[in-house]
This record gives C-alpha cells, sequence and structure tokens, in this order.
C-alpha cells in the first residue's frame, strides 16, 4: 500500500495556547482512495488536514504528505489541492480572475474541466466572488482545486454549504475525477450520508485518536448490531469485541467487530450501514478499542 498521508504522534498548539488541538495522532491513509475523515466537533480535524497541506507547522511529531514534508517547496504544493472550512476566494476578483490566476500558478491546470463546471454550474464567470453566495463560492474554491489537478486533493467539509443536489452532483464530479485522473482524496464531513456514496475508506477520530479505520466495505462488514435478551452482565457476546452496548428492560444491544460469522441463536445479527457504524464509533469508550472490551451502557 502506497501511503497518501503519514503521521508519527502528531501534535499541534495554536499560539501559546496550552491546549492541544491535535495531540498524538499517528494514522496512515492509503492512496487512490476517497478517504472519509469523521468525527464529532473539535476532534481535530481541520488542524490535522491544515497540517497535511502544509498550512499549519506541526508543534510535535511528524507529518508525511505523498512522501515528502508537506512544506518541502512549490513542487510539493502543486501535487496537492485544498480547500479549507470556510471556502476561501479573492472577494474583489471575478470568477474569471479566479480562473485565469488558478491556470498561471498552476503547471496541471484542466481548463476543460474548469470550463465545463463553471458552466454547468451556471455561474456568470464576470461576477466577483464576493457578490456569490456562500455555497456559490464553495463551488468556485472547489472546482480551482479539483482544475489544479492534484495528486492528492485535501477538503475540509467541501459540501457543508451546498444544496442537496449540489452535495451529489460535487460527489460525482469527486468520483469522476478519482477514477480519470486516479487522484486520492481526504475529506471531512458530518454528512455521512454523503460519504456513503462517494467514499471507499473510514477513518473516525475522536480526541485527536483513530477509533478505526480501513477499507470501507471491509468495515461494513465485519460490523454486526447483535439483540438478544437482557443480558446481566456488560460483557457482549462471547468471543466477540465489542464497540457498544445498549440495554432496555428486555433487551441488550451490542454492535460488535467480528471476522467470523455469528452462529449462536440466542442473538439476531444484522448488518450495520455507515452512519450506524460511524455513531457506534462516536459513541464507543476509548477504552472499548483496548483488547479487553468495556460497554457503554445506555439505559
Ligand atoms: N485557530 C485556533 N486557535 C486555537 N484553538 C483552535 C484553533 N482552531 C482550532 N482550535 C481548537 O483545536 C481543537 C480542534 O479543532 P478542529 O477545528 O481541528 O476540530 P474539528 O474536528 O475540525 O472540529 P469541527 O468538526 O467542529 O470542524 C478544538 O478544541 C478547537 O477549539
Amino acid at each position: 500500500m502506497t501511503t497518501a498521508l503519514r503521521t508519527h504522534e502528531l501534535g499541534k498548539r495554536y499560539g501559546r495556547s496550552r491546549h492541544w488541538a491535535l495531540r498524538d495522532c499517528t494514522l496512515d491513509l492509503p492512496s487512490g482512495r476517497v478517504v472519509a475523515l469523521v468525527g464529532p466537533n473539535g476532534a481535530g480535524k481541520s488542524t490535522l488536514l491544515g497540517l497535511a497541506a502544509g498550512l499549519l507547522a506541526p508543534t510535535a511529531g511528524r507529518v508525511e504528505v505523498l512522501g515528502e514534508d508537506p512544506s518541502s517547496g512549490a513542487e510539493h504544493l502543486a501535487r496537492v489541492g485544498f480547500v479549507s472550512q470556510d471556502a476561501p476566494t479573492y472577494r474583489g476578483m471575478s470568477v474569471a480572475d479566479h480562473l485565469r490566476l488558478g491556470a498561471h500558478l498552476n503547471p496541471r491546470w484542466d481548463e476543460r474541466i474548469v470550463r465545463e463546471r463553471i458552466d454547468r454550474l451556471g455561474i456568470d464567470p464576470h461576477r466577483r466572488t464576493g457578490s456569490l453566495s456562500g455555497g456559490q463560492r464553495a463551488q468556485i474554491a472547489l472546482t480551482m482545486a479539483i482544475g489544479k489537478r492534484p495528486e492528492l486533493l485535501i477538503l475540509d467539509e467541501p459540501v457543508a454549504a451546498l444544496d442537496p443536489l449540489a452535495r451529489r452532483e460535487f460527489m460525482q464530479d469527486l468520483m469522476e475525477a478519482v477514477a480519470e485522473q486516479g487522484l486520492t482524496v481526504v475529506l471531512s464531513s458530518h454528512l455521512v450520508s454523503d460519504l456513503e456514496r462517494a467514499c471507499d475508506y473510514l477513518v473516525v477520530l475522536v480526541d485527536s485518536q483513530v477509533r478505526v479505520a480501513g477499507d470501507l466495505d471491509d468495515l461494513l462488514a465485519s460490523h454486526r448490531r447483535m439483540t438478544g435478551a437482557r443480558r446481566a452482565s456488560d460483557t457482549g457476546p462471547a468471543g466477540q469485541h465489542v464497540v457498544t452496548a445498549s440495554h432496555t428492560d428486555r433487551q441488550s444491544t451490542f454492535v460488535v467487530r467480528t471476522a467470523a460469522p455469528i452462529v449462536d441463536p440466542s442473538w439476531d445479527a444484522a448488518p450495520l450501514g455507515l452512519e450506524d457504524l460511524v455513531l457506534a464509533y462516536l459513541r464507543s469508550d476509548a477504552s472499548s478499542q483496548r483488547p479487553r472490551p468495556t460497554v457503554e451502557v445506555v439505559r
């Protein structure tokens, strides 16, 4: 597996703050994939992506992007596209000016892709971006990032400002760019239903730590929701790694990670969708990721 983004005990404190925005974050993201980075507010996703884009300098640890230090210079920057959460554009400049600037600055600029997208979006190229809606500005920033034809595209909540149809179309554009250009994408989002269509690799980040990471299909295939009669014990079904547990008076439900088929007839086992898988890991206590499982009990 070649690696698009690798971090080792990566940490970041902003300015003189004593608070770690990201701490001891170690992960490895494969190239050639569309990676969904999900986690609760404040988990450190934007900070991680800013460090990967070379916009922030680490306070501790290491980060490597496409095998290089992200701050290693202009040649490296041409290989990486980044759109931050606020989709910045130069508000006094027109859309056409942005596109000219993109063509000037980027050696691999793809005028065809850019023109097609702008036409499809129906945005008048003569308009200043300051007069566009937030969603339209996000579309311009995303178009610029795709037009750059990077090897790695890093997107921090790219679709948050887009309407549902625009979100779906953007995800489709992204998948086409991945298929045509062999692009690697790392994108953070809270909109799990959008990720399900486009992403094939999942990372759940909580408090700077990876709770789970892996090929999306493998993860979905290896997790089950198991429901059975109320168990007195908080430990789950024998031999299964418990991610979360919840109990009513009559029933116990566990989300488990399992490599083997579940044959115990006292449990009903059902597959999980992406949203439920993500929620299970967001709810799970960090200690449940250790070999000896501990369960969170929701009454
Ligand atoms: N510029 C900054 N100065 C100081 N602290 C910051 C700054 N940006 C982020 N933080 C802090 O760093 C931590 C991680 O924030 P970050 O924005 O990376 O999380 P996130 O997972 O992207 O959250 P969200 O989903 O809400 O966008 C938070 O505690 C946040 O308050």
